[in-house]
């Protein structure tokens, strides 16, 4: 049911994505139209974007720096919001509470890496969003009519301001210690304090206006009770190192964010156009239109999608399949934005804009995915939420209990509740997770393996069962025709016109179908000349793992496999042999037959692909299980499963049979699915991880696969599940090392063997730690 069927499929998987990623756009239902209308390869887009709901402007434009308008939705509007100030997980729960708090506000989903703020809203209340935004001290901008945000300028901070506070609280910690007159301390900690702090203080008394105890109010008053308590020195120690610390912070943040829009600096700004008159013109590459002829130099790289219309050369894919090995094209072959020419010149052309390349919709696919919340991070920052809090209850006990319930000194313990403020900043904690999901979502898309959200990079670890569909998957889906005889009995006499005949209407039938097995039998045919005259062919149906029918000068004929004929009760023993013998050489064979009788016998091989024989040990070491479910006989799948070592083979499944069949292994533990994303899609969809292979070109496989596979390569799937297994090592570590630096801290602080500037120290000491082990994962 390959092709024939394919909007049936979409239809079906569109309801069946049950699991799918967070919100679910309401322009699933355009998405699917354009997904169909382009991999049926242009049969009437019109009529199918014409009943189409509401277009998704997400779809048009994408590109890092735009996100698209308000889309209207089921409960009014969403529009993402940039705003530049947020990025730390504290400004986060700032707006969750403010904005949480608005009636004309439905939902809200953060997207910290990106800075994003989508808020799903009632219809004309997009304003009070905004202005509720501003009255906590940021910047929100909404994207303009064409859905494109202002260039990100990130202003550059003077940098002498931080220079002369570091230089003041030296001085200041020099002056204290050779016992000068503590007024001089007094007024170099001031100015090292107004010189570094000014920022942190403001927003920490937004902060603390709105009831909320965010990092910089917890600083703030740290600071502030230093000050009181005369620890001069300490409070300007405190503050510029704080100050640093964001800084360093700030900074490795922008790696991990830069290693997705990284991807998209891949494509050339300009292009070689064809003009009207003949001529070629270097044009900027968002201007150019489908259709176009764009002619690409050897050396370049390749800036928008297309098909290869003059020349052939060998082409570098790495950039989006991260396999290395270079590909030979030809025309009518497709090249793709962001790989690289490596041999001679061609022209091709152009079938998608500059905003909706393959690489394009990758780069938007793993945006989207950061938005998505891993379990982890889920659970990471419910506890942050408490944990704040806690610390804060903790440490003005600290501070009063001590001194009235046992005469202690009010300054000891109000210097180690000031400590414990400074530890109380959950922020280390917070930002570990998104960071490393976000680096190994990273690391997996330059290795052409695209993962739709945190949670199938974070659960990938677990994977006990791997399904795989046969054709495509292991095999290289490309079968060819090795057998072809007459079973007709009875009519020697005009043998070979009747072998003409029967292959005449066997590929008349085959070339309405794009199932890889009529495939081969037309070009079979076709490359014997056959082809010359298809019959005309009355109510073509598709049977789904079966084969296909329809009517022929008002006959019914079908050509299909075993089950098929079977079904019409035509079948024979000596038939059974026939197949029998040829399905143990791992042969699939199909039929031609009337309503009476079998009239032709097809076979078909397909051969494997030596990248999945390597995959399969590769997974066999990582101890997970393999399980081949095909649609084709038993015999062809037990020769092909022997052939990669896969270590179970199911033949005959139709597609609720795969889908069963994965239901059935859920029981025992989480279950992969990988497959080609047409014919599976029921069981892809119902896996907890739907792996689609070849993603490249078909844009339904890269938007409804949870992770697609850029390429052919079996052997991403174990690659995926070492980056997976990586994934969890460090959020552990990160988690445990920002947990544990705080635990050791808070009891040296309450053994009083902790200082405030220790404190930070150990606090922003944690945060660089775990940012930069986190991304570790991107050089993996
Ligand atoms: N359109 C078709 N033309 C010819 N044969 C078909 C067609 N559709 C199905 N068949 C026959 O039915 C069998 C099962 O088809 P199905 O599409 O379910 O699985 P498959 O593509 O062979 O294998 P896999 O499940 O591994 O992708 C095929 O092997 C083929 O013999
Ligand atoms: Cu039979």
């Amino acid at each position: 049911m390959k092709g024939d069927a394919m909007s049936d499929s979409i239809d079906s998987r569109v309801s069946d994505r049950t699991k799918s990623n967070a919100v679910e756009r309401v322009g699933a239902c355009c998405s699917s139209a354009h997904e169909s209308s382009s991999a049926l390869e242009n049969k009437e887009p019109d009529t199918q974007g014409a009943s189409c709901c509401i277009p998704e402007p997400l779809l048009e434009s994408l590109n890092t720096s735009s996100l698209g308008q308000s889309q209207v939705v089921a409960e009014g509007l969403r529009t993402p919001i940039r705003i530049m100030q947020m990025d730390c997980p504290t400004e986060e729960a700032m707006i969750r509470k403010k904005l949480g708090g608005m009636p004309s506000v439905i939902s809200m989903e953060f997207n910290l890496m990106q800075r994003i703020l989508t808020v799903v809203h009632t219809t004309d209340s997009l304003k009070s969003v905004l202005d509720a935004v501003r009255s906590l001290g940021f910047e929100p901008e909404v994207p303009d009519a064409q859905g494109q945000l202002a260039d990100v300028s990130e202003q550059k901070k003077t940098w002498w301001p931080l220079v002369v506070a570091g230089v003041a609280a030296i001085a200041a910690e020099a002056v204290s210690w050779m016992a000068a007159p503590s007024w001089l301390a007094a007024v170099l900690a001031l100015v090292a304090v107004g010189c570094s702090g000014l920022t942190t203080y403001k927003k920490g008394w937004v902060a603390i206006r709105h009831a909320d105890l965010n990092m910089n109010a917890l600083m703030s008053i740290a600071v502030t009770g230093a000050f009181i308590l005369g620890q001069w020195p300490e409070a300007a120690m405190v503050m510029v190192l704080f100050t640093v610390a964001e800084l360093i912070e700030v900074k490795s943040l922008d790696r991990a964010r830069n290693a997705i829009s990284g991807l998209m600096q891949l494509t050339p700004d300009n292009a070689t156009v064809l003009q009207e008159d003949g001529s070629w013109q270097l044009v900027d590459a968002k201007s150019v239109v489908v259709g176009s002829i764009v002619r690409i130099k050897p050396g370049e790289r390749i800036g928008l999608d297309g098909l290869i219309v003059y020349g052939r050369s060998t082409i570098n894919q790495a950039p989006i399949t991260g396999e290395s090995l270079p590909v030979d094209k030809a025309e009518g072959d497709k090249v793709f934005a962001g790989t690289i020419n490596e041999a001679s010149a061609f022209e091709y052309r152009v079938t998608a804009a500059a905003n909706n390349t393959t690489l394009a919709r990758i780069i938007h696919a793993v945006e989207e995915a950061q938005g998505t919340k891993a379990p982890t991070q889920r659970f990471v920052d419910q506890f942050a939420r408490l944990y704040t809090p806690i610390v804060f209850v903790i440490s003005l006990g600290v501070a009063v209990l001590p001194p009235l319930l046992m005469g202690a000194s009010w300054f000891d313990w109000v210097y180690k509740a000031l400590v414990l403020l400074v530890i109380a900043c959950p922020c280390a904690l917070v930002i570990s997770t998104p960071v490393t999901i976000v680096s190994g979502l990273a690391a997996a898309a330059r290795r052409g393996i695209l993962i739709k959200g945190g949670v199938y990079l974070e659960s990938g670890h677990q994977l006990k069962y791997l399904a795989l569909d046969k054709t495509g998957t292991i095999t290289h889906g490309k079968p060819v025709q090795t057998e072809f005889e007459v079973l007709l009995t009875g009519r020697d006499d005009a043998s070979t016109d009747v072998a003409k005949e029967c292959r005449r209407l066997a590929v008349s039938l085959a070339v309405r179908s794009d199932h890889p097995v009529s495939l081969a039998i037309a070009k079979a045919a076709e490359g014997e000349g056959i082809n010359v005259d298809h019959a005309r062919v009355d109510k073509f149906e598709a049977l789904a793992g079966r084969g296909v029918k329809g009517e022929i000068d008002d006959k019914v004929y079908f050509l299909g496999n075993h089950r098929l004929i079977e079904e019409l009760g035509v079948c024979t023993p000596e038939l059974e042999m026939r197949l029998d013998r040829l399905e143990q050489q791992g042969k699939s064979v199909v039929m031609l037959a009337g309503r009476q009788q079998v009239l032709a016998l097809f076979a078909v091989a397909d051969t494997v692909k030596e990248s999945s024989r390597k995959a399969i040990v590769e997974l066999q070491k990582l101890g997970i299980k393999t399980v081949m479910l095909t649609g084709d006989n038993q015999h062809t799948a037990t020769a092909i499963a022997g052939q990669v070592g896969i270590d179970e083979a199911r033949g005959n499944q139709l597609p609720e049979d795969k889908l069963s069949a994965i239901q059935a292994m859920e029981a025992e533990g989480l279950v992969g699915m990988v497959g080609d994303g047409i014919n599976d899609t029921p069981a892809l969809a119902r896996a907890h991880i739907g792996f689609a292979m070849g993603a490249m070109g078909t844009d339904t496989a890269i938007e409804t696969a949870d992770v697609a596979l850029m390429g052919d390569d079996l052997r991403k799937v174990p690659s995926f599940i070492r980056l997976s297994r990586d994934t969890r090592t460090i959020l552990i570590q990160n988690i445990s090392l920002a947990l544990g630096i705080k635990a050791v801290f808070m009891v040296l602080t309450l053994m009083g063997m902790g200082t405030m500037w220790m404190a930070v120290f150990a606090d922003m000491g944690a945060s660089l730690l775990v940012v930069g082990n986190g991304l570790r994962l991107l050089r993996k």
